[in-house]
């Protein structure tokens, strides 16, 4: 029995139109007559017809040629018969990985995936249109949603007057809004056939609850539905949200947390007390909403005054007691939503009691750290470094116990408007600043970058008004300038930070840090986490990165040698106090100050640090980073 013929006859008899198997068949009837004869050249062609690659080859296009009767079959049917084709025929690398592709899950997915468009498998099955509309229900709108694992994304609330119950807010990227048929502002008339006239908010969402499979709502058109023509915009949450914790937000389920530092793309604007946001690091989900800019600093000016201090923690919002647990679909009522918002909030907002330049205390003496042989490194006067640690502590716990006295300030903007922006070649260097506890090891890895390329870094050289010493140089340690000078620079703003010692003044100028930048070079340099308010300005861009400790037992290991700067002492061994004071010091920064951050590197091992803080620093000047968008002009953005 010949295969082929087996393997022919159904494909054939079935499908009469399908003549190349049965031509082939023929043919190779006829070449058989004259095999046994040898006619010239008979043998070699009908061995080559013959041959089981050919018939595999033969049946792979019947199967899945248009004009085959498989064709109207899936992909994953063909697929089925194309592996069993492959596995009559002889094994050969490429045909083993050829069928071992074939068998591949996701590629079998991506088959059933197909199947699935082409048998146009995915449209719910809709119940038909009931006959008996009446005449003047010609306005209603019949909208059929499939209840899924995907939250609704709309909230409901009650008219006040009317009673009636409306879709109070469509939800950015939500079922709703994906299907396009339901509007903010559409009357609710009847939820699968039950009439929602009457009805509670809390009854129409039971209704839903107990519902499966498709839902139909018959509802009321609102007359204009609301556009959404507004801007994408980008902001850094300068504050952290918990709707858990804020009695006034229409719906906590519906509510976007989020962190001081994160960015929010603002979606929806629409309301001007709730917006509509998704976090950058999550665009693909729907969106949550967060208190507008508008609500937050009237909560912000409401809480200023109400002293004494009380958090309202008590007030539990009841309206959204009932939420609709598997569509979460919510409830809202506005007239309570402004009833609520006069209450205070348990947000943290940053206190900003520091904007002016952080003062430090520099003493006359210091020594200079570096090479010193070949290159000389400004700005890091060990002495000036054992001020700045004392005023860390001082500074920080003033900033605490302001926020603890409820000394919020009203002019603290709670979202930052931002762009990304890549720094152009030919655009100067962003400054680079450090910020971390002192002894956490800023100066230590600032030295070691400078040291990496002191060609390419570079510290700006500070300011004092004491009188040159005779071993020193004007513009290598120092700028010796006199009072007047120095005090003009701080009136108008061009010191970063200053401070005095022993009746002079020290600091560090926007004009030193220009100088560095103007020479094609990259600036890095320390400061307190309160005088990065005052270099972030368009003209230095500056890119904050916070040096962190790490925990309590590593730290003890790395800085078993490592040596600290104190009072009285040169050289002293960290103890455990002062790591933990570094550690809770460290903690207060985040909090206090995390919303700058651009970046953070944990300062455990100095070396993988050192690394890390070269790749940030190139990243900052080559890649795109979200910068305040009043650094940049609009025809500069990327
Ligand atoms: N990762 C590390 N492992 C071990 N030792 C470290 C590490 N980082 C820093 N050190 C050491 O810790 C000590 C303090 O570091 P550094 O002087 O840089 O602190 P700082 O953050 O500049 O604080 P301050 O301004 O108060 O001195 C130095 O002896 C430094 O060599």
């Amino acid at each position: 029995a010949d295969p082929l013929d087996q393997d022919m006859k159904p494909s054939t008899a079935t499908n009469p139109e399908n003549g190349l198997s049965q031509i082939l068949r023929l043919v190779l009837q006829e070449l058989n007559l004259f095999y046994s004869r040898d006619v010239n050249g008979v043998c070699l062609l009908y061995d080559l017809l013959h041959s089981p690659w050919l018939q595999a080859l033969l049946k792979v296009t019947e199967n899945c040629s248009p004009n085959s009767t498989t064709s109207q079959l899936t992909g994953n049917f063909n697929l089925i018969k194309v592996v069993g084709i492959l596995r009559e025929t002889p094994k050969s690398p490429e045909i083993q990985e050829l069928r071992q592709i074939l068998q591949d899950p996701h590629f079998k997915a991506l088959l059933s995936a197909h199947d699935t468009v082409a048998q146009k498998d995915f449209e719910p099955l809709l119940p038909p249109l009931p006959d008996n509309i009446p005449e003047s229900e010609e306005a209603m709108r019949i909208v059929c949603l499939v209840k899924n694992q995907q939250p609704l994304g709309a909230t409901i609330k009650r008219h006040e007057m009317t009673g009636d119950i409306l879709v109070a807010r469509v939800i950015h990227g939500g079922l709703a809004e994906r299907s396009g048929l339901l509007y903010a502002g559409d009357k609710l008339v009847e939820v699968n056939g039950v009439s929602v006239e009457g009805l509670e908010p809390e009854q129409v969402i039971h209704i839903l609850a107990m519902s499966r499979g498709t839902i139909m709502f018959k509802v009321v058109p609102v007359s204009a539905p609301p556009v959404n023509s507004q801007k994408m915009v980008y902001v850094r949450a300068m504050i952290e949200y918990w709707p858990q914790e804020d009695p006034t937000i229409p719906c906590m389920d519906a509510g976007l947390p989020f962190q001081k530092g994160d960015i929010l793309q603002i979606v929806d604007q629409n309301d001007a007390l709730w917006w509509q946001a998704r976090k950058i690091s999550d665009l693909g989900t729907c969106a949550g909403l967060i208190p507008s800019n508008h609500l937050l600093k009237r909560k912000q000016r409401e809480f200023w005054w109400s002293q004494p201090y009380q958090p309202h923690a008590h007030l539990k919002p009841t309206i959204c007691d009932s939420i609709f647990p598997f569509l979460s679909s919510f409830i809202e009522d506005d007239m309570k939503i402004d009833e609520k918002c006069v209450e205070a909030v348990n947000f943290s907002f940053s206190s900003f009691a520091y904007s002016v330049p952080a003062i430090l205390c520099v003493p006359d003496k210091g020594e200079f750290v570096g090479s010193g042989q070949k290159f000389f490194i400004a700005g890091f006067r060990r002495s000036m470094r054992l001020c700045r640690r004392k005023s860390h502590l001082g500074q920080l716990r003033a900033a605490e116990v302001c926020k603890a006295g409820g000394c919020l300030s009203a002019l603290a903007a709670p979202y930052e408007e931002v762009v990304r922006y890549q720094r152009c070649p030919s655009d100067k260097h962003r400054l680079i600043v450090l910020v971390g506890p002192s002894g956490v090891g800023v100066n230590e890895l600032r030295r070691q970058l400078i040291e990496l390329n002191p060609n390419h870094f570079q510290s700006a050289v500070p300011h004092t008004t004491r009188s040159k010493k005779s071993y020193e140089m004007d513009g290598r340690e120092y700028h010796y300038v006199s009072k007047e000078t120095f005090e003009s620079l701080v009136y108008s703003h061009r010191m970063l930070e200053y401070g005095e010692y022993k009746g002079h003044l020290y600091g560090t100028s926007v004009d030193a840090v220009q100088t560095v930048l103007d020479e094609g070079k990259i600036c890095v340099m320390d400061l307190e986490p309160q005088g990065i308010q005052v270099a972030r300005t368009q003209e230095l861009k500056p890119y904050v990165i916070f040096i962190k400790p790490s925990n309590m037992s590593c730290m003890k290991q790395s800085r078993k040698n490592a040596k600290m700067i104190t009072d009285y002492f040169v050289d002293m061994k960290f103890k455990d106090e002062d790591l933990q004071e570094m550690e809770d010091l460290a903690q207060k920064m985040e909090t206090q100050f995390g919303q700058f951050f651009d970046h953070v590197i944990v300062n455990d091992n100095l070396q993988d640090a050192c690394a890390q803080l070269l790749s940030a620093v190139q990243k900052a000047q080559e890649e795109p980073q979200w910068v305040p968008a009043t650094w940049v002009s609009s025809d500069t953005e990327s």
